[in-house]
């Protein structure tokens, strides 16, 4: 007659990995979110992209800038920026950074100002600070190409 912990022993394995395996699972799901599902994908980057536009619209350092710009334009280029740089889906088709930005006179105050309306927007949104960060961390490494034609 078979003891009674001679059951046991599989039993209790069964157990463990029917609790672990969606842990261990999830856990490596989660590792492998793109930077760009983090930010909440299509709609999390476009939620993003207007509360960054909107706060560009009330500093008065900066608005004048777009004066003659035509907004709908600027947004879908830096919904699709976004989503490109954070490995989303797309491919960024807009002019490069040098270009869309030559002549305009920027200076490094600008810059950072423009980067803490996206922080601000990002915190804003609900980005928690690892991917708000990798998030600012790209756009940072902008700064040469956006400055280069000043
Ligand atoms: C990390 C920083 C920045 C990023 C990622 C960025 C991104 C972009 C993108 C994607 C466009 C759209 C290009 C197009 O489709 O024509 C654009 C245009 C523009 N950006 Fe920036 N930009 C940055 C910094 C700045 C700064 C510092 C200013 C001024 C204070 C600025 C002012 C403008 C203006 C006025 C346009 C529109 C140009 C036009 O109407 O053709 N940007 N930017």
């Amino acid at each position: 007659m078979p003891s009674r912990h001679a059951s046991t022993l599989p039993f209790l394995t069964t157990l463990l990995l029917i609790v672990m395996l969606p842990l261990w699972v999830g856990g490596c799901a989660q590792r492998q979110d793109t930077l760009y599902q983090q930010l909440g994908g299509e709609p999390g980057v476009a939620a993003i992209v207007e509360d960054f536009t909107l706060r560009l619209a009330d500093d008065p350092d900066i608005v004048g800038f777009f004066a003659n710009s035509n907004i709908d334009r600027f947004v879908a280029s830096l919904e699709e920026q976004l989503c490109a740089i954070s490995d989303g889906p797309c491919v960024y088709t807009g002019p490069p950074m040098d270009r869309a930005h030559q002549h305009m006179g920027l200076t490094d105050a600008h810059f950072n100002a423009v980067v803490a309306h996206m922080q601000q927007a990002l915190i804003d949104q609900g980005v928690p600070s690892g991917p708000r960060n990798q998030l600012l961390g790209r756009l940072a490494q902008l700064h040469g190409e956006i400055m280069s034609l000043q």
